[in-house]
């Protein structure tokens, strides 16, 4: 072959490579951008400057990860302690405000977020959104804690945020600061990676929600209200990961409370004349409330259990229970009285079946011979979504049943109205794609938040109110919730700000996409 006839056959072949390759390339970029835009749309523009990630240990190093559970245990550390309505701890609250301000500096000066203190000891922060007609959604949690005494029984000194077995034991490591820490903590590590979000959220921290959140978050609601704003969804502390808790139940269930129930604190009392020791009445003060006591306590609130959102829990979880319970749950409209009887055996699960009634104070008596002329006991009821309150003091009245003792409401609500969980609800779809995403073994659930919350305050503001944090609960660790030995695994506080920094991302997608498609893929 001549060399001109060599060369036409190399340039020739060369030709075929540079244009394959050219081709090749236009082809792997129009991959690439359909990819991008269809996730664009679904997760917001922080694709283009990084990719999201649900991964924490892509986003931070080593010593960042130190770093952050050094910020909580400090968090723990500081006695932010609710005694009453009218007693806090304002000196650690205020020392909690500078903790704050000290461990997430580019939340704080970040040109994106307004931060202002409510009521002296209440934070709000507004992330301003990039995309204004996105309606905003609130992120809610509480900084104060309930008391907790070494002498009860812990482990670990309760606000020593010790490690032991890969735990940290604290109070306000369940309720509610691995939230606060993990809300702060998640913003502060998108802040730091250039994140910018499409829609604008709130994120609310109440000090005195141990004690009604009259203070906090009603300021709060009452700011938000004064500025016309509207929230598309609230999150808050509530419901948890159960794991092995609902007997019977296969897999760890996420339930996301889809409503809460009413609370009622009521005060009895018995007052007669103080006397001698010597010569006691057939029945003093004393003996007469212990008997009103006693006969609530003999005569539980009706069951209930099917006539509320916990319908709706174990329906979605039948499939996850073995016969006869899958077949049980599937078929409440039989079976409900009879799972009520298993349910409500267990103090846990028995929340969910019923109004519940708990004395938790009785005071009487000054002195050992002195026929004490006044006793006093506390009832806290929470009151099933089926009941209201004036049915839960009707019941208390005919059961006390008792003339001489003296009935008054201290305070009290009605069960809260039931958010949306189908497949248009943003808030809840969000909510379990964002779980999903991070426990994809997990079975969400909608579910009745048995304990009260903040978020009450904020029905005005939404229709639709979630209940859940991603924590992890085994069996007894209900109990912490307020008791003894209350921890979180340091594992599962990682967990919590990846659900956060998730969240917050996915909340930028414009809107649901049409119900066919899988969560998994929002
Ligand atoms: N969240 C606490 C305190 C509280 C009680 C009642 C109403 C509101 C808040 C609880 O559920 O016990
Ligand atoms: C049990 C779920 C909510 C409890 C709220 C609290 O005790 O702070
Ligand atoms: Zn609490
Ligand atoms: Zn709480």
């Amino acid at each position: 072959m001549t060399e001109s006839g060599q060369k036409f056959k190399i340039f020739k072949f060369l030709k075929i490579v540079i244009s394959s390759l050219l081709i090749a390339a236009l082809l792997l970029f129009t991959i690439a951008s359909i990819r991008t835009l269809s996730l664009d749309v679904n997760v917001g523009l922080q694709l283009a400057r990084w990719e999201k990630t649900n991964n924490l240990s892509l986003v931070i190093d080593h010593h960042q990860r130190e770093e952050l559970l050094a910020n909580f245990k400090e968090a723990i550390r500081i006695r932010t302690v609710s005694f009453s309505e009218k007693k806090s701890n304002t000196t650690a609250l205020i020392q909690f405000d500078r903790l704050l301000r000290k461990v997430f500096p580019t939340v704080f000066f970040s040109s994106l977020v307004h931060h202002e203190l409510v009521a002296n000891y209440s934070h709000l922060f507004w992330v301003q959104g990039s995309q204004h007609d996105l309606v905003p959604y609130l992120l809610l949690a509480h900084i104060d804690v309930v008391p907790a005494s070494e002498a009860d029984g812990w482990e670990a000194p309760p606000f020593s945020a010790q490690e032991i077995d890969g735990f940290i034991y604290g109070r306000g490591t369940i309720d509610d600061k691995s939230p606060v820490m993990g809300i702060l903590q998640a913003l502060e590590y998108l802040l730091k990676k250039g994140y910018a979000p499409r829609r604008g959220f709130y994120i609310g921290l109440g000090h005195d929600e141990e004690v009604s959140g009259f203070k906090g978050a009603l300021n709060i609601v009452r700011i938000m209200k004064q500025r016309g704003v509207q929230l598309s969804f609230v999150l808050d502390e509530g419901l948890a990961v159960l794991d092995g808790v609902i007997s019977g139940l296969q897999g760890p269930a996420a339930l996301i409370g889809i409503s809460e129930k009413g609370s009622a604190t009521v005060k009895l009392s018995v007052s007669m004349v103080p006397g001698h020791s010597s010569m006691p009445p057939r029945e003093t003060t004393i003996g007469i409330l212990a008997a009103a006591v006693k006969r609530l306590e003999d005569n539980p609130m009706p069951r209930l259990f099917g006539h509320g959102p916990e319908r709706e829990t174990f329906e979605h979880l039948a499939q996850k229970f073995g016969l006869p319970m899958k077949f049980m749950m599937s078929n409440l409209w039989l079976f409900a009285p009879l799972l009520g009887r298993i349910l409500e055996r267990k103090p846990d699960t028995n929340a969910f079946v019923r109004t519940t009634t708990a004395v938790t104070m009785f005071n009487a008596g000054v002195k050992v011979n002195i026929i004490p002329s006044l006793a006093e006991a506390y009832v806290n009821l929470r009151i099933h979504s089926a009941q209201s309150l004036k049915e839960v003091l009707d019941l208390i009245q005919s059961t006390v049943g008792d003339q001489r003792v003296k009935i008054e409401l201290v305070d009290g609500f009605d069960p809260l109205p039931v958010s949306s969980a189908d497949e248009k609800s943003f808030g809840f779809q969000i909510i379990k794609k964002t779980v999903l995403d991070m426990f994809p073994t997990v079975t969400v659930a909608p579910g009745i938040c048995i304990g009260n919350t903040d978020s009450r305050h904020f029905k005005d503001l939404t229709n639709d109110i979630y209940r859940f944090a991603p924590i992890w609960f085994k069996p007894g660790d209900a109990q912490r919730f307020h008791g003894i030995n209350e921890r979180i695994s340091k594992k599962n506080y990682e967990e919590l700000v990846v659900f956060y920094f998730s969240l917050i991302q996915n909340c930028d997608i414009q809107k649901l996409p049409e119900p066919h498609s899988s969560v998994h893929e929002l």
